[in-house]
């Protein structure tokens, strides 16, 4: 078994060994909220356990483990399509500001944050909504993808306008059920389906719509707005909580805040 000899433990190495604790770190923001955290927490702890049998020479389970380990490479690849892609767009991008802006999604750089969804527009349709008891729900994406619930519903993509949202939700229109997601400036689904939080926390008066939001928000970094059908109250949602404010001003200055990057 080869010794560790720390008389030989060169600046290179503990360079090596920060760059991988800071990969480690952002891979670990990146999917935290999200279903691909037990992946890659279920990853870790079997390279904890493959490196151990290494250490201890058991050499069947090393071999299975380490064998098994080759795959879970590609299982990888496959959960981080989205944030592989993302990255080796930047790298790849000769355009500065374009990997200004991917880099701040890492936030690995820190820039002046900006705003690129119209939040006002948003605000005051459920303004109005609120007011003609139009039930809705509306999912702004940050930084973690949509796309695995996108899909359950239609895609668009129409520039983030009063009207439209206000029309989509209209009681009698086609796309008024389910759920719409807004990505920066644009609605890009209608009629979602989200997954349905189990949390025995909510009060029972809060129904499907509702707890759909606590599971989105749950689930990935998203922020959400509900506005209620019963009688108008407008909730604003994230990280699978209830976030209180006084009036709409309020919460547009908070939406504001929270999606700038
Ligand atoms: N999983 C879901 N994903 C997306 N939308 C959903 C989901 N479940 C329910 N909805 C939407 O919520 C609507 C109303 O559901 P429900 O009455 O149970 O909600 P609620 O929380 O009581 O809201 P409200 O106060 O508006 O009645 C449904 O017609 C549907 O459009």
């Amino acid at each position: 078994m080869e010794l560790l000899d720390f008389t030989k433990f060169r600046i290179i190495d503990a360079i090596d060994i920060v760059l991988v604790a800071f990969l480690l770190y952002y891979l670990y923001r990146l999917v935290k909220g999200t279903v691909a955290i037990n992946i890659f927490i279920g990853i870790v702890i079997i390279y904890g356990i493959w490196r151990l049998t290494e250490l201890l020479q058991m050499e069947l389970l090393s071999k299975i483990l380490g064998g098994f380990l080759g795959v879970g490479m590609f299982a990888l690849i496959v959960v981080f399509q989205q944030e592989i892609r993302k990255f080796l767009l930047m790298l790849g991008s000769t355009n500065f500001s374009a990997r200004k802006r991917i880099l701040k999604k890492f936030n690995l750089f820190k820039g002046e944050a900006q705003l690129s969804t119209d939040v006002s527009a948003i605000i005051k349709a459920c303004k109005k909504m609120s007011g003609s008891n139009t039930g809705a729900l509306i999912v702004i994406q940050r930084n973690n993808s949509l796309d695995f619930v996108k899909q359950s519903g239609d895609e668009m993509k129409m520039e983030v306008n009063q009207p439209i949202i206000e029309s989509v939700f209209y009681k009698n229109s086609p796309l008024h059920d389910g759920a719409m997601i807004i990505e920066e400036n644009h609605i890009t689904a209608t009629r979602v389906i989200l997954p349905v939080s189990n949390d025995r926390n909510i009060p029972l008066r809060f129904g499907l719509r509702h707890r759909a939001a606590v599971g989105i928000t749950e689930k990935t970094d998203a922020v959400c707005i509900v506005v209620s059908e019963e009688n108008g109250q407008v909730s604003y949602l994230k990280e699978g909580d209830f976030v209180l404010f006084e009036d709409l001003e309020e919460l547009k200055t908070m939406l504001e805040k929270d999606l700038r990057k």
